[in-house]
């Protein structure tokens, strides 16, 4: 069998972040390899560096030891091929949807009926028909998100980066989103890394779970997860979900009470 392509290869990965008389090192020694087309989840009890981990692999922050590579060209600042969707709306509130969308091509000077012919195929996928025209403020906050994980792959870039993007969302809205992206995955054939606090999004969602320990953030565990994709619902009720579950669970819990004790 060939050797599956690496589309990310994080190596000796650490960060470390001065405030006055304090230093607090963020991240230490991360060594994780991503394939081409992977979707990975990013678990961890707060404060074990998950966001940084993405804000350095987004080119936002930079390493104070170690490469993250991507395509084998070092990160050094952030670029068309990394798409990033915060938990924030990050939208352009002067801009309707469609131009929300368009906003990236546009920087990249693309002609105006092309990026209009590529933001409606992403306004359809992501189920927005009819909205085209309407300006954040008019959206609900799970329409937002949809706004915001059409920009960034209407801008078509290798890696997906995904901050707690369905954390301000209902449950319910929650778990429809899931599937949403997991449909828009499956189509755009992106790598994705996804960060979340929700430990049923992690596995649900992705090939393989990288459980985080705090204090300093560091790679504690790789859970990969056996489901044949498409992945339904369904699954999330089985016994095999319900290990996973409980093996994060056990992971977590004990960094959360590690952390508490630190206190
Ligand atoms: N710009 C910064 N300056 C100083 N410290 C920072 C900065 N960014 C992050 N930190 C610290 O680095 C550590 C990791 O933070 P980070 O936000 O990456 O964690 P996280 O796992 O994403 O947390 P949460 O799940 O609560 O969002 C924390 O102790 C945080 O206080």
């Amino acid at each position: 069998m060939s050797k599956p392509v690496q589309k990310l290869v994080i190596s000796s990965l650490s960060k470390t972040f001065k405030q006055k008389e304090r230093t607090i090192q963020a991240l230490s020694e991360i060594n994780l390899e991503v394939r081409d087309k992977e979707f990975v989840s990013i678990l961890g009890a707060s404060g074990c560096g998950k966001s940084t981990l993405l804000r350095i692999i987004g080119g936002l922050e930079t390493p104070s030891e170690g490469t993250v590579l991507i395509n084998g060209s070092e990160i050094v600042d952030p670029g068309a091929d990394r798409g990033m969707v915060f938990q924030s709306y990050t939208l352009f509130p002067w801009l309707t949807v469609q131009k929300n969308i368009e906003f990236g091509m546009r920087e990249k000077g693309m002609p105006a009926l092309e990026r209009a012919k590529i933001a409606e195929e992403y306004i359809e996928i992501v189920g927005l028909k009819g909205f085209e025209n309407a300006y954040p403020k008019a959206l609900s906050g799970g329409m937002k998100q949809r706004v915001a994980i059409a920009r960034a792959l209407a801008n078509d870039p290798d890696v997906i980066l995904l901050d707690e993007p369905f954390g301000a969302l209902d449950m319910q809205t929650r778990s429809l989103m899931q599937e949403l992206l997991l449909d828009v995955w499956q189509r755009s054939q992106k790598t994705v890394i996804l960060v979340t606090h929700d430990i049923d999004e992690a596995i649900f969602m992705a090939d393989r779970v990288v459980v985080m320990e705090s204090r300093p953030g560091k790679i504690k565990e790789i859970i990969p997860i056996e489901f044949p994709r498409p992945r339904d619902y369904h699954i999330k009720t089985s016994k095999k979900f319900l290990d996973y579950k409980a093996q994060a669970v056990e992971l977590i819990r004990n960094e959360t009470l590690k952390g508490m004790n630190a206190l």
